[in-house]
């Protein structure tokens, strides 16, 4: 059976990324949360453990012997290299974990990978379309604001560790504008018809 096409969703944090691959898994598209499958792999798998032990000390779990998410982002959202290094470790098995699961979805015409890091499509990934979603910086702080226990310092911590909002339009095929004046529904359907039709002309 043939491979499904991969499409990668990508934005910074609180652009809607997951908000837009809901929407996919209402028209029946398998989704991959890169980000949750790393903490699933960065808590199961032996050799990531051993790895970021050793890059971060043993507080990087905590006395359950459960990733420690908290002090994990205190450490690596105020230290570039520190950052590079633990996706340094991460990044390679998630990429391998990405391939088999796209694998196991022979015979869909199409799936999405939702992740914060994201290469342009075909360049060392096996993405065929990225899509990436965006909105104004302030609107992104107020829902995280509203979302998550963060204070604004370390959403904006993160936001200067990730990439530009101009780098990432560099690597964009499609563009979701997801600000509060854009509808998401509409847009999702435009990019499920062009999913389908690019599927369809491949094979
Ligand atoms: C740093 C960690 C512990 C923070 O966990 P926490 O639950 O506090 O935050 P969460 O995962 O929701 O991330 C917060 C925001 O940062 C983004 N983000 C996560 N990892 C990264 C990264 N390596 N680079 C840039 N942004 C990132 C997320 O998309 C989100 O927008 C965790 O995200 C992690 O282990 N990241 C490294 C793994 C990774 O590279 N993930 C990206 C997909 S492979
Ligand atoms: N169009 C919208 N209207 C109202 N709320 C929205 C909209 N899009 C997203 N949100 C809300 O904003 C918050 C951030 O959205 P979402 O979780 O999809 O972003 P994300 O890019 O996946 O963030 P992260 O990178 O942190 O995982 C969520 O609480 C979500 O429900």
């Amino acid at each position: 059976m043939e491979l499904p096409l991969l499409i990668g969703v990508t934005g910074g944090i609180g652009s809607g990324k997951s908000m837009v691959c809901r929407l996919f898994e209402c028209l029946d598209v398998p989704i991959y949360y890169a980000d949750s499958r790393a903490k699933w792999l960065t808590n199961n798998d032996p050799e990531i453990r051993e790895k970021v032990t050793a890059l971060l000390g043993p507080e990087a779990y905590d006395s359950a012997g459960l990733y420690n998410t908290r002090f994990v982002a205190s450490s690596v959202f105020n230290n570039e290299p520190l950052l590079k290094a633990l996706n340094a470790i991460i990044h390679p098995v998630v990429l391998r974990d990405t391939k088999d699961w796209v694998a196991q979805n022979a015979g869909l015409p199409y799936v999405v990978k939702e992740a914060a890091i994201m290469a342009k499509a075909g360049q060392a990934n096996s993405v065929d379309y990225v899509v990436v979603v965006e909105a104004p910086v302030g609107l992104r702080i107020q829902r995280i604001l509203q979302r998550d226990k963060r204070t604004e310092q370390e959403i904006r911590a993160i936001i200067e560790r990730q990439v530009s909002d101009d780098s990432r339009r560099e690597i964009a095929d499609y563009i979701v504008n997801n600000d509060d004046t854009s509808e998401l529904i509409p847009q999702v359907l435009h990019l499920h018809s062009t999913f389908l039709k690019a599927r369809s002309s491949k094979y």
